[in-house]
């Protein structure tokens, strides 16, 4: 998962999307490029007596974002909260929580100038709860926790293997394994329902494939997870993962000396301990087997965990924890974009027929796609891209800008404030994406849009991986993962949901995840063998 703030997206969005007053009215739709982003500080200094502050700002105090939480249902759906609130308060609002003083901004010109400000060493947001268990186990902080230099200085080590298109190139051959057994997998599911075909419950057979495939990279070894029994070592990862999620919002409620008589602290640390033990026990292994061939004078190659340990950057324990974060990171983000994915081509066979179509002109005969494949597919992509908007699995971002004093419209704020990015309201708003509520991958394409027209929309309105030098570690590995798995089912199967009526909404649990299981039938395209 990619967390995003310590107050997880579930409350945060609900918080987010609290209060807003109608400034956004003066914003003037600036672009990123035309804005003055460190001379708004200094502007910050000689003009803030001028302008208004926080306290100005509408919003919802702490009872009323409970009342939307609690008594209003929103607390599994707290992406919808932000369009709520943005109705109630306008595209900026505050929202308190207890000891915590929160911004919200829901327009893509107010999210552009957060970032504009945000500094050289950007933070999403503070996770003191995070950092304790850390310190607790004598762990380094890694990507999520760590702050300023020496944030950037993991990053600069961790970049340019997973960030660089000619080197992500190199992981095509381990994710295309991947996707064979997916595909196996499928075969193997499918033959086994009752009726032949169906498979029950796709977006946890897909978390197996992002877990299999980043595990498959960051280790450099398979673990089996598409196998016909998942090693409980994996079962174990995946439950210590959704449990320290569905935690982490209300264990940073909770202040420090709650500890040792609120259970959920406990919980909190169980969940830690079980994703970091099956990560540790993973890199261990692999760090053995390296040390054993290189005492044996033998030659060590491999794809990523060879590279952080012989590029020298990171200490040991800063590769462990760095490797579990981006564990975390990158298993059910594409996972479930994938499963988003699988679930509207099944609800529209024409753009399920168009993506088969692009594919098999490209690929013909079952031909693997390359990486030059992809550039020829620009439907496989606007279909990715669409998802993406609709469900954007990371639907709150988040800023907590410590360097500099910000100004948005006529207010001035204190270094120190932290904002939340309402994505998803943005994605979902009509005077960005005509037609925001439908599924339209062709709004994408610039010469084929012919219901939704092509919508020049405002570059910070579609931001999923995030944005600027914090902006997402995985998306190469993400895309390249989500590209080839879905071009290589669509070369199998036609997809079609088991009951077509059917409709799976999106709930929070700090990502967007799909409320229900998505139960898919995969029918072999004619002339197709087995997998
Ligand atoms: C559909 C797939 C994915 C989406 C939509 C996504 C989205 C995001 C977003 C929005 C952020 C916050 C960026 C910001 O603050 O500006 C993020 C951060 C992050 N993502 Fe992803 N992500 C995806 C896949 C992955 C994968 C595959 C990995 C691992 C290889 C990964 C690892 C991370 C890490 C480690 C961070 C924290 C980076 C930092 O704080 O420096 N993500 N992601």
């Amino acid at each position: 998962m990619c967390q995003t703030s310590g107050i997880s997206e579930d409350i945060m969005a609900s918080f987010t999307a609290l209060r807003c007053a109608a400034i956004g009215a003066r914003n003037s739709a600036l672009r990123p490029a035309t804005l003055p982003s460190r001379n708004l500080n200094l502007q910050a200094t000689s003009e803030a007596a001028n302008l208004k502050g926080i306290a100005d700002l509408p919003g919802p105090n702490t009872y009323k974002i409970l009342y939307w939480l609690f008594v209003k249902g929103y607390g599994e759906r707290s992406h919808l909260l932000q369009g709520k609130l943005k109705n109630i308060y306008g595209p900026m609002w505050r929202w308190k929580l207890g000891p915590y003083d929160f911004v919200s901004v829901a327009s893509p010109e107010l999210i552009a100038r957060v970032i504009q400000q945000e500094g050289r060493y950007p933070v999403r947001v503070q996770l003191p709860h995070w950092k304790e268990y850390r310190d607790l186990r004598g762990q380094a902080y890694g990507l999520h926790v760590e702050t300023g230099p020496e944030w950037s200085r993991l990053r600069s080590a961790l970049n340019p293997r997973m960030l660089k298109l000619r080197e992500v190139v190199a992981f095509s051959p381990v994710i295309h394994e991947v996707v064979g057994d997916l595909l196996r997998r499928i075969e193997f599911l499918r033959s086994g329902s009752q009726d032949g075909v169906t498979v029950s419950d796709i977006a946890s057979e897909l978390y197996k494939f992002g877990f299999e495939g980043i595990s498959a990279i960051l280790f450099e070894t398979r673990l089996g997870c598409l196998g016909e029994k998942v090693d409980p070592n994996v079962q174990r990862f995946i439950s210590g993962v959704n449990d320290m999620l569905s935690l982490s919002d209300i264990t940073y409620l909770f202040p420090r000396w709650t500890r040792s008589f609120v259970p959920v602290w406990k919980r909190f640390v169980q969940a830690w301990d079980d994703i970091s033990d099956v990560a540790s026990s993973l890199i261990d292994r692999r760090i053995a087997e390296i040390d054993a061939r290189v005492a044996n004078g033998q030659s060590v190659e491999g794809l990523y965990l060879t590279y952080l340990l012989s590029s020298d950057k990171m200490s040991r324990a800063e590769i462990s924890t760095c490797i579990t974060d981006l564990l975390l990171g990158g298993v059910d983000t594409t996972s479930n974009t994938l499963s988003w994915a699988l679930y509207h081509l099944a609800k529209d066979p024409v753009a399920q027929d168009r993506l088969y179509d692009e594919v098999n002109s490209v690929c013909p005969n079952h031909h693997q796609p390359t990486t030059d494949d992809l550039a020829n597919m620009p439907f496989l992509k606007a279909v990715i891209k669409e998802v993406l908007r609709l469900y954007p699995v990371v639907h709150q971002n988040a800023r907590f800008i410590s360097e500099n004093d910000v100004i948005l419209n006529d207010y001035w704020f204190p270094k120190k404030t932290q904002f939340h990015l309402c994505h998803y309201s943005v994605c979902h708003d009509e005077t960005q994406f005509k037609h925001a509520e439908r599924f339209l991958p062709e709004r994408w394409l610039r010469h084929s849009a012919p219901l939704s027209g092509y919508y020049q929309h405002h570059p910070y309105s579609f931001i999923p991986f995030g944005v600027g030098v914090r902006a997402c570690v995985g998306k190469r590995v993400a895309e390249l993962e989500m590209y080839f798995a879905l071009t290589r089912l669509m070369q199998s199967y036609n997809v079609q949901l088991e009951d077509d009526t059917m409709v799976v909404e999106p709930r929070t649990r700090t990502l967007l995840i799909p409320s229900k299981p998505i139960n898919l039938r995969f029918l072999r395209r004619p002339g197709e063998q087995r997998c």
